[in-house]
């Protein structure tokens, strides 16, 4: 029960953007990718639900190829996307907004609902409920757009810049979200950040992407702690 992301070349129009992207996530792992700005996180994101086309390499989902499925069936299968810039409905309530995950869960809808955990570890959610969606905080939103993702039963969850323009406590809250979805979840977790620091704490593993190739890989820990980590993404001079 592996995502493999298997020496993946893809783009938008002529230059690739990805030019052999390899890695995987495993079930119930929070892997961070941290890069600079441009360096094809968002892409990596869109390629793995299916709204950037693979040119060369392979997605697979448990060994099977799912690089030619459609981004609907990719979600179906609970390949679940929080894209960049949160994407709820803003005219919809909080709670119209989480229920649409539910409807997206269909037969995954089984056991413990893991939505229940959330709304009791963070009541803001709940407090909020009837109100419409446009009118939270940006963390507010990043968090009912986190609890609409898990109400869709993720086996794997992809996040896209959750950190994006809040301020570095709202951050942490978001990243305290993230820990207990994949605690109550059991997801795999892609977390795509250029907020490093909080990304790397928070994984399990790490990819570094520069210029669409991997310049590094391994336990978030030991990637935090290299100098050229230090020195590019963390603000550490030496
Ligand atoms: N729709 C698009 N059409 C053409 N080029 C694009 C498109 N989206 C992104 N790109 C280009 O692909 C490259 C990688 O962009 P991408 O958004 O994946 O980077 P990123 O690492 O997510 O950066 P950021 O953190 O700034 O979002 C950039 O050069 C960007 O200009």
């Amino acid at each position: 029960m592996t995502l493999t992301v298997d020496n993946v070349v893809c783009g938008y129009d002529r230059a690739p953007i990805l030019h052999g992207v390899s890695l995987h996530v495993e079930p119930g792992e929070l892997v961070a990718v941290v890069g600079s700005n441009g360096a094809g996180k968002s892409t990596l994101v869109k390629t793995i639900c299916g709204l950037v086309g693979v040119r060369g390499g392979d997605l697979t989902d448990d060994g099977q190829s799912f690089a030619k499925v459609s981004p609907a069936k990719r979600a179906k299968a609970g390949i679940v996307v929080v894209p960049e810039g949160r994407r709820l409905f803003p005219q919809l309530t909080v709670g119209e907004n989480i229920q649409l995950g539910r409807h997206a869960a269909g037969k995954r809808a089984t056991g413990d609902d893991p939505v229940k955990d959330l709304l009791d570890a963070f009541p803001i959610i709940s407090e909020r409920w009837n109100q419409q969606a446009n009118l939270l905080s940006g963390g507010e939103q990043q968090m009912v757009a986190l609890t609409r993702a898990v109400a869709a039963r993720p086996r794997y969850l992809l996040l896209d810049e959750p950190s994006l323009g809040l301020s570095p406590l709202k951050t942490l809250d978001v990243f305290r979200l993230v820990e207990l979805v994949r605690e109550r979840t059991g997801a795999g977790i892609l977390l795509v950040e250029q907020m490093a620091d909080q990304a790397l704490k928070a994984a399990d593993r790490a990819y570094v992407l520069e210029h669409g190739q991997i310049a590094m890989e391994g336990p978030a820990a030991d990637v935090r702690a290299s100098p050229e980590v230090r020195r590019a993404y963390l603000g550490v001079a030496s």
